[in-house]
């Protein structure tokens, strides 16, 4: 049984990469974000603004049980899922656990044209995002760093990099 959670920071790459992947590997795909979307006819933006973040937070917590139960999948977590509660120790315990590593300049660049679909970014001018996402990366980088694998997410620009990569972290988990 293969069960795979990729985790990582906002723009690593969680959904493009876990898409991908797991079309190589022949397992479904489950987004947390999607999942959770899905659930509960509401976009992540819309939870976040109902419940506050705590609410948005033992939510996901919740899902990540219910996505945490399916047999052979890939699963792409929220970028914050595993900084709560004990999410990164589950995620261990059940499955293998990869950490999507992006240098922060990457990042940015990322998400400065993607930050209005993330409502922890919306409406930050650059300079302000740049800032933020380095912070979040030094309060983050201790839970992601649980994970069993790192992997290097930096170059995932076109097909040819995605199908790269999709061979490299397929190296990387013996898969
Ligand atoms: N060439 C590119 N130019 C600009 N943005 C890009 C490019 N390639 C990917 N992105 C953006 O980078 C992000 C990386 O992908 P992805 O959405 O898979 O990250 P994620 O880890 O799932 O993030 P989140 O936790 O917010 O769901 C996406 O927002 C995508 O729009
Ligand atoms: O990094 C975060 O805290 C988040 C990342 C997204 O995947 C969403 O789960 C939500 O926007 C919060
Ligand atoms: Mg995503």
């Amino acid at each position: 049984m293969i069960r795979i959670f990729l985790t990582g920071y906002m723009g690593a790459g969680k959904t493009t990469l876990g898409k991908a992947f797991a079309r190589k590997l022949n397992l479904p795909f489950v987004d947390l974000d999607w999942y959770m979307e899905e659930r509960f006819h509401k976009t992540v933006g819309e939870l976040f603004v109902e419940r506050g973040e705590a609410g948005f937070r033992e939510l996901e917590k919740n899902m990540l049980h219910e996505v945490g139960a399916f047999e052979d999948v890939v699963i792409s977590t929220g970028g914050g899922a595993p900084c709560f509660f004990d999410n990164m120790d589950f995620m261990n315990r059940n499955g293998k656990t990869v950490f999507l590593n992006v240098h922060p300049d990457v990042l940015f660049r990322r998400l400065r044209v993607a930050k209005q679909q993330r409502p922890i970014l919306q409406g930050k001018q650059d300079d302000e995002l740049k800032e933020f996402i380095i912070r979040a990366l030094e309060k983050r980088t201790p839970f992601y760093s649980q994970a069993q694998y790192v992997f290097n997410a930096d170059e995932l620009e076109d097909r040819s990099q995605i199908e790269k990569s999709v061979e490299k972290l397929r190296d990387l988990l013996k898969l």
